[in-house]
């Protein structure tokens, strides 16, 4: 299905029967997204924003969308699908403007469907706006009976809306742009790092607690006079594609505000605590960005080896599961001086088995991703290495598959804590009870998943490893310790939109 519009326009299409009638699956799970912007005035930014997108495309494989801006004119395209087959010349050439705003979606407040895809577009009493959400708002239940009560037409079942509504109320009761998006954020609570694109500009914002990451670039000038051009990425690895020069992070409650003028900063609240979301660096994000002032590469090779320090083992070889298991057993070789080989190989044409929808794909998913290498392992005591378990789907399959291939002993370990609870703020590490850990122990796991011995790095080992504040990061996944308080409805629900409120009643007058 695809939603190609330019605004203002008729959002009927939202309401439709078809549309309405499609339903959630309710073991989908939760996770990430990308975002992406560009306020380039002499560049195509469609384009610009496509490759931003497609480097950013292991943050959400569901949906992607790109709204550009000129002047007043927002042109939308947004789809089901991985960036390349959402995007082609053809559409991109029909995005003009001087300024565009990308998602790539892996839902998790409401359903995966072309209705629910970003970036979200309202209308306000200054224009339209087209917003981009990596996150999950803990109070999207209170905010949204806040929003019908307004009488706002809600036309999909996402948070992300939600925070476009609340700016456009603030801002259709008189505020400016700035002014009303601030009173919007201080309305919404939870993970949320968005780029926004107005008729004006551009911002860039993270909630009080960066929990989910946010960069600033800018691309080189053609021409001297030329204005800066500014770019807003999840990721470095989203500026990079695009030569852009990674200048900062947006900061924990800033917003930043992107106009002909060049950038404004502006701290919206003074209660910020920084929470970058540890999972991000162990997993989520990819290798070659860069966090806390080094690659994440970096990273997972020191806490490798912190692993080989922590829980040694006698094996002959040390293997990663690929992909975001390898620069962890690279460090976990180095430090034990057991030699690193290739143990599985990977169809790269496979997606993140962890982030499929269902159980039953993310099962097929394994062994179409997969491939023991035998003459490698036959006769081998094998060391393996993963940089998380969270269901233990993954592991379990590996691990019989390496013995199947020979391998006479298989040792697991593990570069981050066991995951004992489900994350809140826009990561998928499911409900609890599917969580391996929150219910066994390691003796149990390493039962199940059938591995001669298991380990997990420690929680100290992981904190102490960034070099940074351990206080500065979100472990809630290892611990249960929310930085933002979650309530009881909510936990229960899982941010569930449907669950709470069926899309079948949503007012639509
Ligand atoms: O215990 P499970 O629920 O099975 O999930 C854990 C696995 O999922 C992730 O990899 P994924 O295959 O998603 O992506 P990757 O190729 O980037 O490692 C993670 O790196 C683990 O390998
Ligand atoms: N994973 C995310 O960051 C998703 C953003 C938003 N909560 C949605 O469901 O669309
Ligand atoms: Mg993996």
């Amino acid at each position: 299905m695809t939603s190609d519009q330019l605004f203002p326009v008729d959002q009927s299409f939202a309401q439709s029967a078809s549309l309405l009638a499609e339903s959630t699956a309710s073991d989908k799970p939760e996770e990430a997204c990308g975002v992406f912007g560009v306020f380039a005035p002499e560049e195509d930014v469609a384009t610009l924003t496509y490759f931003g997108l497609y480097a950013l495309q292991h943050r959400g494989q569901e949906s992607a969308g790109i709204a550009t801006f000129d002047g007043d004119r927002v042109r939308l395209h947004k789809e089901m699908g991985l960036v390349s087959q959402v995007f082609s010349e053809p559409v991109l050439s029909k995005l003009t403007g001087t300024m565009a705003i990308g998602h790539t979606r892996y839902s998790t407040t409401g359903s995966s469907r072309v209705v629910n895809a970003q970036p979200a577009v309202v209308e306000t009493r200054l224009g339209n706006l087209a917003l981009a959400h990596n996150g999950n708002l803990v109070n999207a239940p209170d905010l949204r009976e806040d929003l019908l009560k307004s009488n706002f037409t809600l036309l999909t079942t996402t948070d992300s809306e939600m925070i476009a509504l609340a700016i456009a109320e603030e801002v259709n009761n008189g505020k400016g742009w700035l002014e009303g998006a601030i009173s919007a954020f201080h309305r919404c609570q939870g993970a949320f790092s968005l780029t926004i694109g107005t008729p004006t500009g551009m911002m860039g914002v993270r909630d009080p607690n960066g929990i989910r990451p946010l960069v600033i670039g800018t691309l080189p000038q053609a021409k001297p006079t030329d204005s800066l051009r500014y770019v807003l990425a999840s990721e470095t690895c989203g500026l990079d594609i695009i030569g852009a020069d990674y200048v900062r992070d947006v900061e924990p409650g800033e917003l930043v505000w992107i106009t002909e003028e060049g950038l404004a900063s502006f701290h919206w609240t003074k209660e910020t605590t920084p929470k970058l979301c540890i999972f991000e660096m162990i997993y989520f994000a990819r290798p070659d960005s860069v966090m806390q002032a080094e690659s994440l590469y970096s990273y997972r090779m020191r806490i490798g080896r912190r692993l080989a320090i922590e829980s040694p083992i006698d094996a002959d070889i040390v293997i990663a599961v690929p992909d975001s298991g390898i620069p962890a057993a690279i460090g976990y070789s180095q430090a034990s001086g057991i030699p690193y080989a290739e143990g599985l190989i990977k169809n790269r044409y496979v997606g993140r088995t962890f982030i499929q929808p269902t159980q039953t794909m993310r099962e097929s998913g394994i062994k179409m991703k997969l491939n023991p290498l035998k003459d490698v392992l036959a006769g081998k005591r094998v060391i393996l290495v993963d940089d998380s378990i969270v269901r233990g789907t993954t592991s379990r399959k590996i691990v019989k598959a390496l013995r199947d291939a020979g391998a006479t002993e298989v040792h697991m370990r593990v570069s981050s804590p066991p995951v004992t609870h489900p994350c809140f703020y826009g990561i998928d590490t499911d409900n609890q009870d599917q969580l391996i850990a929150a219910t066994k122990d390691v003796a149990e796991i390493a039962d199940q998943i059938g591995v001669d011995s298991l380990s997990y790095l420690t929680w100290e080992g992981m904190l102490d490893e960034t070099r940074h504040d351990p206080n500065n990061f979100c472990s809630a996944c290892f611990t249960g310790d929310y930085p933002v308080p979650v309530p009881e409805p909510v936990k229960r629900s899982k941010l569930r939109l449907e669950a709470i409120a069926p899309l079948e009643t949503v007012t639509t007058g």
